[in-house]
């Protein structure tokens, strides 16, 4: 209860600091950017080329801040892995009862499990005409990215990358509104490395009426953080090679907030997606 209030009461002190640190990127000229994703997406599906892209990357970086984003510019559902997860654990099915404890670890479930969750979720979006989709937390292993090759053609792999000291700080401060759903994320970071260019990252606070509800993921302990840490150094950085090897991986750093990197991943992604129809 203690460390709730205390969340609650640093939430409070650090939103008179920002008073208002946006979500989102705005302005005409991100706007034009969106605008132009989402006319370089349809004309890449004109040259019946697919929009099936996967975000790599590890606990914290964004993928699911950055894949929801991009998602509705591309027209594309995001699928995260993670949600998919939660929401089998939350449904108290037998399945979830199995993954609860693994998630809660930090480690990994099965890939037969996942995987089954997975081919549910792709085919009734082959069904209901999806025009492809942005896949978050998954591959996470060479076994699971071999398989997801004989399910579907997968067109581009983005892998998000970050220093490490400021993933466990971000992890550590996510935060979602029991009753609205909604993310936030109290951690103030401010990282200067000597010979780095340093990142700023203002938290995203919630509104007033989401304070006295706030939860934290059970995973989202620095104990259990740096384990999941671990995780992906051994099981997902293959990852990244198997698709670097196969030419469809391309890397972007986060270097600031969601306001200064939406503009730079907007560019990025549409540049991929224009070298691929030429
Ligand atoms: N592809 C996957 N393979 C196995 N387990 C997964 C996978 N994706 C998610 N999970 C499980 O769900 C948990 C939460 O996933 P997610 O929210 O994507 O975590 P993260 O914030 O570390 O990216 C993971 O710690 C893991 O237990």
């Amino acid at each position: 209860m203690f460390a709730r209030r205390l969340s609650v009461v640093t939430a409070r002190a650090l939103s008179r600091k920002y008073a208002s640190t946006p979500f989102d990127a705005t302005g005409a000229a991100v706007d034009a950017l969106r605008d132009e994703l989402a006319s370089t997406c349809d004309g890449v599906l004109e040259q019946g080329k697919k929009l099936n892209w996967v975000f790599l990357g590890a606990p914290g970086v964004g993928k699911g801040t950055y894949a929801s984003r991009m998602a509705k510019q591309m027209g594309v559902p995001h699928i995260s892995m993670g949600d998919l997860v939660r929401a089998e654990i939350k449904g108290e099915t037998a399945l979830g009862k199995e993954m609860k404890a693994i998630a809660a670890r930090g480690e990994l479930v099965p890939d037969a499990l996942v995987l089954d969750i997975l081919d549910k979720r792709v085919k009734r979006g082959e069904a209901e005409g999806e025009r492809g989709f942005l896949l978050d937390g998954f591959p996470r292993t060479v076994p699971q990215a071999e398989t997801l090759s004989t399910m579907v053609e997968v067109t581009q792999v983005l892998n998000l990358t970050l220093r490490e000291d400021i993933l466990v700080e971000k992890c550590c401060g996510r935060r979602e509104c029991g009753e609205c759903g909604k993310s936030f994320n109290i951690a103030d970071i401010r990282s200067e490395k000597a010979g780095e260019q340093t990142i700023i990252m203002p938290p995203l606070n919630p509104p007033q009426e989401c304070f006295a509800k706030l939860t934290q993921r059970p995973d989202d302990t620095e104990e259990v953080v740096r384990a999941r840490l671990e995780v992906y150094k051994k099981s997902t950085i293959p990852v990244e090679n198997y698709y670097r090897g196969k030419g469809l991986l391309s890397d972007f750093p986060i270097m600031g907030g969601i306001p200064e990197t939406t503009p730079v991943l907007l560019k990025h992604i549409i540049d991929i997606l224009k070298a691929s129809t030429r």
